[in-house]
């Protein structure tokens, strides 16, 4: 419909496995050429709600509106709306690179004569070029994970949604596969869920975050960031934690918390002036020192604990 800034809503999702709820009553609205990510525990409910978006299951309750489109109501027009990468993608083994896309392009009804100029610039921006015309199951994974992009990208839908995207791969592919994303930033609306923080806060304008079926909030990297306490977050590692005075530390005006994992005591300072006095109080049982400011990581780990 493309009247509204709206492009994904969400509007209490559940939906239950047997005795697990996997959502529950879960809202969320994406705009349009968003880039959102989602992160959350294993079992969060990712998977499940993603597949519910590209209509592969079916809520228990609840309404998803693709462009003002209901999944329920015009599936066949949301679907064709969604290219979607899953965690593994399935592709026919047996099919030559080429072949394969061809299929899909046929499948999703892309014009005869864009089908051939398509493929040839598919296989150009995932750089599949030169393996064209090999079968997928003399692929890498990485190589799958590229064909897998272009699979989803052969009909030019406006939404892509990554699941895992670059989980397994090497570094190098791995940033292979996040530039291919940045390259399709503001064009598209897309969806990645990922367990890779630094991935999320690299890429996203704004992250989700879920836990047991539960969304626990969204918003910009830096938003979140700044709920959690403090500016700083000052590291001491000691070799007798039960011997260092904790209530001398938090009695510091810049300790906002404190956490202490083992021998690690993990401290969040809302400035850096007193970080040389608390040192003092560790005094000789200090094994190493350092300070950094919060991440994404640090969020996901208070949120979800
Ligand atoms: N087909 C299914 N049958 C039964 N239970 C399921 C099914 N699919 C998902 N679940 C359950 O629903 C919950 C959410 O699973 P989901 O795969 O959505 O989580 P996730 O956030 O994607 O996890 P991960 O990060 O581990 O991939 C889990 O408890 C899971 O066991």
């Amino acid at each position: 419909m493309g009247l509204t800034d709206t492009m994904i809503e969400l509007d209490s999702i559940t939906k239950s496995f047997g005795g697990i709820k996997a959502l529950n009553n879960l809202k969320l609205e994406i705009s349009r050429g968003e880039l959102i990510g989602i992160i959350g525990s294993n079992g969060a409910g990712k998977t499940t709600l993603i597949r519910i978006i590209c209509c592969i299951l079916r809520p228990d309750s609840g309404e998803v509106l693709v462009d003002g489109y209901s999944i329920h109501k015009d599936q066949i027009k949301t679907k064709s709306m969604i290219g979607y990468l899953p965690e593994e993608p399935n592709l026919y083994e047996r099919f030559k690179a080429r072949d394969l896309l061809k299929y899909f392009a046929e499948l999703y009804g892309v014009p005869k004569q864009d089908i051939d100029p398509r493929i040839d610039e598919l296989l150009e921006l995932v750089d599949m070029t030169e393996r064209a015309d090999d079968k997928i199951n003399t692929f890498s994974k990485g190589m799958r994970q590229r064909v897998g992009i272009a699979r989803a990208l052969i009909h030019d839908p406006p939404i892509l949604i990554f699941d895992e995207p670059t989980m397994g791969l090497d570094p190098a592919t791995a940033n292979t596969i996040r530039s291919f994303i940045r390259k399709l930033k503001g064009d598209k609306t897309m969806i990645l869920c990922t367990h890779y923080m630094q991935e999320a806060e690299e890429l996203c304008d704004r992250v989700a975050v879920m836990n047991r079926g539960t969304l626990l909030d969204a918003g910009t990297p830096d938003y979140l960031k700044s709920k959690v306490h403090g500016d700083v977050i000052f590291n001491v590692i000691v070799n007798d934690p039960s011997s260092v005075d904790k209530n001398k530390i938090r009695n510091f005006k810049s300790v906002e918390a404190m956490d202490i994992v083992g021998d690690e005591f993990h401290i969040s300072l809302n400035s850096r002036a007193e970080i040389a006095s608390i040192t003092d109080v560790f005094a000789d049982k200090v094994l190493s020192i350092s300070t950094k400011e919060p991440t994404l990581e640090d969020v996901f780990i208070n949120m979800v604990k």
